[in-house]
């Protein structure tokens, strides 16, 4: 794999010291690269919850180190682990990560989840690229890079596989208000990967659509049903809806650690409200964090073990076990 100068490392992105879970402040960034350091599980939760750390897997493994962290330091892992899994409720990578924790909450372990989703990205990136068309026009939606899976990326990861094949002409990046996921975190890891891209506002995906100037839309994910239904960032759902409008496949890249058979379809998926101030200071306002799309808008969901198509409730993987 080719090193890229200037690229955030897993570790930079997260990692566990011996007092303390250590996570780029992904709020402050790109203008501003500092550390939050996070002494308790409660601290942890807190990162979770502000999205200083965010993105599925990349706060399943802050969980992880989280639940490590207090097992280390003697406090109650019961409550550690209730803590945590309180922390956000839509990605179930939360959920998931504690639960591949709980049974051995050592440090090792939870380093293993994260050298075991980056690895997993790496893979998904693989079965992913071929899906990108030639001197393909990608648009993406929030931010699914490295600094959402605490290393190389889902959607971002893709891209970057197909851009090293030569398959990507540019990248169009939706901003994705309210909290610009995608025109602070997408474009400063496209730029360090030299990928050519654009900052679009999300109410222009339509016209570009509409100019033929979009050849595939590619996002993560953060929880995804047993019928395919997916969970992601609010405004996915228009995206795909527009995209079948339009001719233009949908492509979800996840880790199988995204996958959550005990949910039979999207309806059973719970949605996180934030607060309405991150919309509007002034005004009333309804802040979802996340929307869902119907499997039906979607061309394939990729995963670490490979490309899946219709019908999903066949074809998608059981989750992942922590080695
Ligand atoms: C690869 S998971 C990324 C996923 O998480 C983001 O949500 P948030 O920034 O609120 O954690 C968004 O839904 C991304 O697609």
């Amino acid at each position: 794999m080719m090193d890229i100068p200037g690229e955030i490392a897993p570790e930079q992105i997260v990692r566990l010291e011996h007092d303390a879970v250590v996570v780029l402040d992904q709020r402050l960034l790109p203008a501003e690269r500092a550390e939050l350091r996070c002494r308790s599980a409660a601290e942890v939760a807190d990162a979770i919850r502000t999205l200083a750390v965010r993105g599925a897997p990349a706060i399943g493994v802050a969980a992880a180190y989280g639940l490590a962290l207090a097992a280390s330091t003697g406090d109650d892992v019961d409550a550690a682990y209730a803590t945590l899994a309180a922390s956000r409720p839509t990605a179930v990578n939360l959920r998931w990560a504690l639960d591949e924790m709980r049974p051995d909450p050592t440090a090792a372990r939870a380093r293993r989840i994260h050298a075991d989703e980056v690895e997993r990205c790496r893979r998904m990136g693989a079965h992913a690229a071929p899906l990108v068309p030639e001197r393909a026009r990608v648009l993406t939606h929030c931010n699914a890079g490295g600094l959402a899976t605490g290393g190389y990326g889902s959607a971002v990861g893709a891209i970057r596989a197909a851009w090293e094949q030569g398959r990507v002409e540019r990248v169009w990046v939706d901003e994705t208000r309210p909290l610009l996921q995608g025109a602070r975190l997408t474009a400063f890891e496209l730029e360090t990967l030299g990928i050519p891209h654009a900052v679009i506002v999300d109410g222009a995906a339509a016209s570009l659509m509409a100019r033929g100037e979009v050849d595939v839309v590619i996002t993560g994910a953060d929880r995804i049903a047993a019928n395919g239904d997916t969970a992601n960032k609010i405004g996915t759902y228009g995206l795909a809806v527009l995209a079948r409008h339009h001719g233009i496949p949908l492509v979800v890249v996840a880790p199988t650690s995204t996958l959550d058979p005990a949910a039979a379809t999207g309806a059973e998926i719970p949605i996180e409200e934030r607060d309405p101030a991150e919309v509007s200071e002034r005004f009333p306002a309804w802040n979802p964090a996340f929307d869902v799309t119907p499997a039906d808008l979607i061309a394939a969901i990729v995963t670490e073990e490979g490309v899946h198509t219709h019908p999903f409730a066949e074809s998608l993987p059981a989750p992942v076990r922590a080695r």
